[in-house]
């Protein structure tokens, strides 16, 4: 059998004495362990060779190379032995050779393939090309070297900012820090490169090993100042995360007690963090990302997406103006409309204050906001739908005003026209009934708020066409959204997902657990906030609209409280109101409100539930467990309903959707590192205990009975039967 190899190395030497190595391993030029092993048996001829002076190193087709190869972290190959890339390819053959290396890149050097360039003895960029290390978002650090150059070759500060928030730097401003020497166009860049080695060669221009380059460092006094505030702000950002403190301690290392040992303390670490429960969740999500966007039966068959070039939305409020801002942003012309004159500018007016926090912020130049806001405009009738490609209807969730629309979109917008509905609750069969349009009919679920969140749930009815579905899946890439395809359901993915993980809160508290210790113990575990400070955000009344779907269509399993009528009834509505859960200040911090008792007492008895003592002491542990379980209980209904095709999309869905921690790998990754014997043990615990809201469904009673994991494609769970 031919042995297959992933990737490798091109050598070949001009006229001129230089030796133009390229690295070649689509598609982005990743460093499997073929292409390091190649990389070093190309130097080694270039070094050996007399009629090599110099070489250049660049990446095939316009992409240096986008680092180590991440599906090796979990595969057979391994190093020959720890370091043996770091120190003795990178560092000895390429950094400390005999002849100069210049890096030619343009397209990408992230991660170890910026670490490969910055071992060459200078490089010339592309204006475009991106650089940076962002090794940490895969809950590892830079592990050929980074750790040690990029802090000679920018300074510590910025450094350790880069990779800590894992961005990357575009051409010109790695050119304004030093790490890259010139900047050109792609055209010219590899004969600058050669031109450039050779200069080098004849002592026109400095022989730079980055490794030892001191004269970006600080004095050792500022280092020790900078790492300082470095760890207290990455312990603040990410107070259960290990990886960032341990960049920081190869970095000191590093600055301490010389390069050389900072690269053996970040061979050290990187052994530690490689099998780090961390590192697994996260590389899970980064190919669960790029698996979202693959639909079997759908994506696979060769069908291409159409364009789309102009897009309409209908309503704008929150979601719709949020909706249209994504969209302007994206460069599409967008057509708003509304119903009367009045909403339709307050429905503009939203999309300029999107558009005007991001120039307050300084990510928008003001010119840039002038031309973005001009692709905007405003419609009160349909006149101007006959030419555009898909429209988002995203007004109040009333079935026959959606009908109607719908009936009159199918009248006033070309044929192919995609039909999409932002609704998250109605039934997309029912909106699309008075139409003859069914097969492009589609969901498109942004999240609040729509120009932020990273989230589209791209909802499928029985009758939507695939090529519906691509071209959705296509628009979601182009305005930077994960698109998560759905099946058409009560609450879709997310929210049904995540209904019970504010009714578990409530039953908490209406037996005795502190409010305030149920969110603590949620924003310890990796939430963004906690049931009850998201319930204020999102308002009382959209809370109860939402749950009232959830207690129509599943009565067995939804918790009833009075809680929220009870506080709503006070005018109590969350933190829009100032009074919720918290009450917030003038400068919107939520602060606890001693008067809550009070409501909890009242709801209380009116159900005539009585305080639980065991319910009162609860561990952080415990209502993590209580609140999280029946989470993973509906995530287990709607994975095996076939709502969503791999268990890796309610993961996707659970983090980008919901700010599920992303480090804990999504909602069913972590089910399974906890074990779903455990998870149904003490469901089925509960649910004796406290009724059928806890109750586990078959699914994760067939699969703990078997010790099967959660997230094992269904069919596979069937035949093991
Ligand atoms: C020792 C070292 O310090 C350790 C490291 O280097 S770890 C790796 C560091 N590098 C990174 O983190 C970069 C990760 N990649 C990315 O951010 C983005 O993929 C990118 C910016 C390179 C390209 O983005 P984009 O053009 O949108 O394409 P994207 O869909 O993400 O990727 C294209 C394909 O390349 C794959 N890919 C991207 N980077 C990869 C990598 N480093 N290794 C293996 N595969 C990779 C993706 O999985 C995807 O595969 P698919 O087509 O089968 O789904």
């Amino acid at each position: 059998m031919a042995n297959k190899t992933k990737g490798r190395t091109t050598i070949e030497v001009g006229s001129d004495g230089v030796a133009l190595i390229t690295i070649i391993h689509p598609p982005v030029n990743a460093l499997s362990f073929d292409v390091l092993n190649s990389l070093k048996e190309s130097y080694d001829q270039a070094l050996r060779r007399d009629d090599v002076k110099a070489i250049v190193l660049t990446g095939a087709n316009g992409k240096f190379s986008g680092g180590f190869d991440i599906t090796a972290f979990g595969g057979q190959a391994t190093e020959q032995k720890p370091g043996f890339i770091s120190v003795e390819i990178i560092s000895d053959t390429m950094e400390g050779a005999r002849k100069p290396s210049v890096a030619a890149i343009d397209g990408l050097a992230l991660g170890g393939g910026l670490e490969v360039a910055m071992a060459c003895h200078a490089r010339i960029s592309t204006p475009t090309a991106q650089l940076g290390l962002p090794e940490l978002q895969l809950g590892i650090i830079p592990g050929f070297g980074g750790t040690q150059r990029l802090p000679r070759l920018v300074g510590i500060s910025k450094a350790l900012d880069m990779m800590l928030t894992s961005k990357p730097v575009k051409g010109g401003e790695a050119h304004n820090l030093g790490l890259v020497d010139a900047l050109v166009s792609p055209d010219e860049l590899v004969d600058i490169a050669r031109r450039w080695a050779l200069d080098i060669l004849e002592r026109r221009r400095p022989w730079v090993p980055s490794l030892y380059k001191t004269d970006k460092l600080d004095s050792l006094r500022e280092a020790r100042e900078i790492f300082k505030f470095a760890r207290t702000q990455a312990q603040k950002q990410a107070p259960n995360l290990k990886h960032p403190l341990l960049c920081i301690d190869c970095v000191e290392e590093g600055i301490v007690s010389g390069p050389r040992a900072g690269l053996l303390k970040e061979v050290e670490a990187s052994q530690e963090l490689k099998h780090s429960d961390t590192s697994k969740s996260l590389i899970h999500i980064f190919f669960a990302q790029r698996g979202s966007r693959k639909v079997p039966g759908v994506t696979d068959q060769g069908l291409v997406p159409r364009r789309v070039k102009k897009v309409a939305v209908l309503g704008g409020g929150l979601m719709g103006s949020g909706i249209a801002t994504a969209f302007v942003l994206s460069n599409y012309p967008v057509i708003l409309k509304e119903v009367n004159e009045k909403f339709l500018e307050a429905g503009i007016g939203r999309v300029r204050a999107n558009l005007q926090s991001q120039v307050r912020k300084g990510v928008m130049s003001q010119e840039k906001f002038e031309k973005t806001l001009s692709r905007l405009k405003g419609a009160l009738d349909y006149e101007g739908f006959k030419d555009v490609d898909m429209v988002i209807e995203a007004v109040i969730e009333n079935v026959s005003l959606k009908q109607q629309i719908f009936a009159d979109l199918e009248k006033y917008c070309p044929p192919h026209c995609i039909l999409a509905s932002n609704t998250s609750t109605i039934d997309l069969n029912l909106i699309g009934e008075r139409t003859n349009s069914q097969d492009r009919i589609i969901g498109a679920h942004f999240f609040s708020p729509a120009h932020v969140m990273p989230l589209l749930e791209i909802v499928r009815t029985n009758h939507t066409s695939s090529q519906v579905i691509v071209d959705l899946l296509d628009v979601g890439k182009k305005i930077r959204k994960t698109p998560v395809a759905v099946g058409n359901c009560t609450g879709f993915a997310v929210n049904r997902v995540f209904f019970p993980y504010s009714q578990a809160a409530t039953f908490l508290v209406e037996r005795g657990t502190d409010v305030y210790q149920i969110d603590k113990a949620i924003t310890k575990f990796g939430m963004p906030m906690g049931p009850f400070r998201l319930k204020d955000l999102v308002g009382f009344g959209v809370g109860m609209a939402t749950g009232l779907q959830f207690v129509q269509n599943f009565p067995e399993r939804t918790y009833k409280s009075m809680l929220l009528p009870i506080m709503i009834e006070d005018k109590r509505l969350g933190e829009a109101t100032r009074k919720g859960f918290y009450v917030y200040d003038d400068k919107r911090k939520a602060n606890p409100d001693p008067e809550l008792k009070k409501y909890i007492e009242r709801a209380r008895s009116i159900s005539g539930v009585t305080v639980d003592p065991k319910l009162v002491k609860l561990s952080d542990k415990d209502i993590v467990e209580m609140i999280f379980f029946p989470v993973v209980n509906e995530a287990c209904r709607v994975f095996a309903e076939g709502i969503v095709v791999k268990a890796a999309d309610l993961d996707i869905a659970s983090v980008m959707g919901m700010g599920f921690p992303r480090y804990r790998g999504g909602i069913l990754f972590w089910a399974d590192s906890v074990g779903s014997k455990y998870i149904y043990s003490r469901l089925e615990e509960w649910s004796k205990m406290y009724g059928e809201f806890f109750k586990p469904c078959a699914f994760l009673a067939e699969r703990a009975a078997k010790g099967a994991p959660l997230s094992a494609p269904v069919e596979q769970a069937k035949s093991r039967m």
